[in-house]
Parts: C-alpha cells; structure tokens; sequence
C-alpha cells in the first residue's frame, strides 16, 4: 500500500522560519525547494541551511522530500552530495528525463531515499514511463504545469484545458507503475474556490494528490482527497454485502437495486484503505 500523499506542501529551502514549522500544518509531505524558490546568490546557503535542518530539527512524523536544483547544473550533485549525509525520505528531481534519474539513483545507492521526478517539459511528458521506470526508488510524479506551459509556448489559465492531456496521461502511466501521481500547484493563495475546483479536475482526471504552496491550501486539497462519511459508510456497506455474498457463495450480489461487482468492491476497498491511512476510520 502506497504512503498517503493527498498534499506535498513546497518550503521555500532559504527560510529557517518556515522549514522548523514543517510539521504543523497537517500536509502528508513537505517539499523543501532549493531549485526555483531559492535565488541564485543563496544556493549554497541554502543547502547549508536544510543540511543541518534536517540533520538538527525533529520533524515529527511528516514526510520530508527536497527538491535539488537540476542535474543540468552544477548544483544539483552538490545538493545531493549534502543530501546523503542529511538523510531526507525523499529528493525531487526537477526538469526529469530518465538519465537524470538514473544518474540520481547512482548517487544515492547506498541509502534508502525514495525519488519523486517533475515532469516539466514536452519531452519529460513523452518518456515519463521511461521515467518512472529508471529507478525502482520512485514513488511519486510531480507535474509542473507552470515549467510546462511554457516549454509549450502556450497560455497557463486558472480554468486549465491547456493542461488536461498531461495530467491524465501522467496519472495513467502512474497509475500503470504503481506510484502516485501528484498534480501542479494552484499559484493563488487567496482564492480558495478556485484551488477547491482545480483540485477537483486533477482528481477527475486521475491524480492522488496535489502539491500546495501555502499552508491555507492544505485543509482544501487534504478535504477532497479524503473521502467523505457518506462515501465511507457507503463503502463499509458494500465490502459487507460482498463478505455475506462471498460467504452464501453468491457470485453477482445487489445493494438497493444496484448491481455490486468486482470493480465496485475494489473501488470501496480503496475508498476505505484511504479513509484508515487518513484516520478517517
Ligand atoms: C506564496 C507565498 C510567497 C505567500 O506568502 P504570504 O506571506 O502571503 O503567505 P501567508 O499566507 O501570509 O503566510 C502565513 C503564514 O504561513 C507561513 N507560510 C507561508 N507559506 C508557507 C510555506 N510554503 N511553508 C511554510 N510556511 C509558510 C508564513 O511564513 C506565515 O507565517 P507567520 O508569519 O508565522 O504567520 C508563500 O506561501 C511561499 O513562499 N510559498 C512557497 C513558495 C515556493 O516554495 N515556491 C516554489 C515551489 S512551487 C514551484 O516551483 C512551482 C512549480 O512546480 C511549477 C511548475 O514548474 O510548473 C515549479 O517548478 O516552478
Ligand atoms: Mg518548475
């Protein structure tokens, strides 16, 4: 079973305040950036900084990722240099392609840390099973809209058809790998309707969970990535109508005159796997 990752909060890797508060603000994971929130004159304070974050603070239970600067450049092995003695969860690899991957893999063989590559450009997009399949450390993809958008040459918009073929196609090939699939974040931190919509689309469209870049998104994108009391209780029933069916050796069963089948009991069995992992239950 995949660890829960409804929200991925992004921390700015240049500010102290922020990352020593990483575990209150309720999100699965956090991502501390030290690629594009951090400016080039504070790269190499900046990995000073989240080295001996990590290596000093306590962060409870959250999981921690950080995001390194790309393989294309010079530092990104250097942050991954002071990642293996720091010993995050996990490293996101930004701009991804399979050979970054594979040469991030390289780096960290002798530890457990777990990869989460963005997909940012046409190409990425293209070979992101190619991807995933570089390193068997990956559990997660991001998608980054904004990168991509502009790899593109196309329009970024809130309402966002431009972006509908590359989320559903990352959150098909994730969904085929088996790792999660984490949607782009919604640039507005004021607008919470309209974070609550887009979240909905990337769930539509497939997505696990979404990243946020301030913590008021995270009780939105955490609400409908959970399921609700309804969907939970409705679950519940179905597991227990198949049990009994299972047990009276019944093959096709039916609920309040709906047909209950194998898809169907799979979709509550995992609206109720979630429902635990978020202490719903
Ligand atoms: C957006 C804003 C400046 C707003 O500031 P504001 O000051 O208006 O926020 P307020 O709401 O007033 O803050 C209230 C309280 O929360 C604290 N607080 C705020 N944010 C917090 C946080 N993230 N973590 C912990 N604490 C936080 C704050 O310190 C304050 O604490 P206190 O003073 O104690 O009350 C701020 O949120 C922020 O910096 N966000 C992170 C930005 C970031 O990391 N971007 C890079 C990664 S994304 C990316 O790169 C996209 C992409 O993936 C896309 C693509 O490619 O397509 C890519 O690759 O480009
Ligand atoms: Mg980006």
């Amino acid at each position: 079973m995949n660890k829960l990752r409804r929200t991925m909060l992004f921390i700015p890797g240049d500010n102290p305040g922020m990352i020593q508060n990483a575990d209150v603000f309720g999100a699965d994971s956090v991502i501390i950036d030290l690629e594009d929130a951090v400016g080039a004159t504070e790269k190499d304070s900046s990995r000073l900084l989240v080295r001996n974050a990590l290596l000093n603070l306590d962060l409870g239970a959250v999981e921690t990722v950080v995001r390194i600067n790309g393989m294309d450049t010079v530092e990104g092995a250097q942050d991954i240099d002071a990642l293996l003695v720091a010993k995050p969860d996990g490293i996101m690899v930004p701009k991804a392609t399979a050979e970054y991957i594979r040469a991030v893999d390289e780096m960290v063989k002798d530890t457990e840390i777990i990869l989460f590559p963005i997909i940012e450009g046409a190409y990425s997009l293209e070979t992101v099973a190619d991807i995933i399949k570089a390193s068997d450390r990956i559990k997660g993809v991001l998608f980054g809209a904004e990168d991509f958008t502009a790899d593109m040459g196309i329009k970024r918009t809130k309402e966002g058809s431009e972006i509908f073929y590359a989320r559903n196609r990352i959150a098909a090939v994730c969904k085929a790998f088996g790792v999660d699939a984490i949607d782009t974040p919604f640039t507005d931190t004021n607008d919470e309707e309209g974070l609550e919509k887009d979240t909905l689309v990337g769930k539509s469209l497939g997505m696990t969970g979404k990243a946020a870049i301030n913590p008021r998104q995270i009780e939105i994108i955490n609400g409908v990535y959970s399921p609700t009391v309804e969907e939970i209780n409705e679950a519940m029933r179905i597991i227990n109508a198949a049990e009994k069916a299972a047990r009276e050796g019944k093959g096709v069963i039916s609920l309040d005159g709906k047909m209950i089948d194998a898809p169907i009991i799979s979709r509550a069995e995992k609206v109720v796997e979630i429902a635990k992992q978020a202490d719903l239950i």
